[in-house]
């Protein structure tokens, strides 16, 4: 048990809070005091440009990570899709906590539904869909299955996309069911897409620490949980 509270760095989205407090509440469910320090990442800054485009990895984990070696936090929590598959030095996997939803789901816009319409997929409709999301991985694979589809770019924290859909005139977004559920802002109006093939570790929060730290390390261990940390680093090794 470490005596001073463990310093727990999380990003300022409605989210990673969230995800940041579980921690907390966790730790000192087994008796260990913690605390929340906000770091501002370059991912939340800039909120036009495509992740995929901003040419460099970790844009979520980067000012985490230099929080941590610079001593200024002890742990980080992130969402585990976000964390790029080689850790920087120094740096180690301390838990992966049980996982949620690792759907992706399309929250339509307002009360009509396209539902029925994306029962059929493959066919060209006479009047496209418009669908926002910026990741190269959604929007390959919607495209694929409904080719007649102009697809919109769509960045920012899980409430800024939402509040940027309801403003819209497009049919709805794709969004990860795990983000929307946590902090419970899912719409009513919504649906899994059970045929897309979901980030490896989507809906896994990670928790990382100094390698070297080897108390923080133990303190952390029993939030482990052994099904979800096999599954997603199969997923990440693949
Ligand atoms: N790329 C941003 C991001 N990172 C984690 C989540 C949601 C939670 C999760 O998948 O664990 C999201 C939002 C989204 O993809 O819609």
């Amino acid at each position: 048990m470490q005596n001073n509270p463990i310093r727990i760095g999380t990003r300022e989205s409605q989210l990673a809070v969230w995800q940041a407090d579980l921690v907390k509440k966790l730790l000192e469910e087994k008796g260990q005091k913690a605390e929340l320090v906000f770091i501002k990442s370059e991912g939340d800054i800039d909120l036009v440009t495509p992740l995929y485009a901003m040419g460099v990895q970790g844009v979520f984990t980067r000012s985490l990570d230099a929080a941590l070696l610079n001593n200024k936090i002890d742990i980080a929590v992130h969402s585990m899709k976000d964390v790029p598959v080689q850790l920087p030095q120094g740096i180690a996997q301390a838990a992966v906590l049980q996982r949620a939803s690792y759907k992706d789901i399309l929250v339509m816009n307002g009360e009509k539904s396209i539902e029925p319409q994306l029962s059929n997929p493959f066919t060209i409709h006479h009047s496209p869909f418009t669908i926002g999301t910026s990741s190269i991985r959604r929007k390959a694979q919607w495209l694929n299955r409904y080719p007649n589809t102009v697809i919109e770019n769509l960045r920012g924290n899980v409430n800024t996309r939402l509040q940027k859909v309801a403003e819209s005139n497009w049919h709805g977004a794709i969004f990860a069911a795990a983000g929307l559920e946590r902090i419970g802002v899912r719409p009513e109006n919504s649906f899994d897409l059970d045929w897309m093939l979901p980030a490896p570790a989507q809906g896994a929060i990670m928790v990382v620490g100094r390698e070297t730290d080897v108390e923080v390390m133990k303190a952390c261990a029993p939030l482990n949980d052994v099904d979800t940390a096999i599954s997603v680093k199969v997923e990440r090794d693949f």
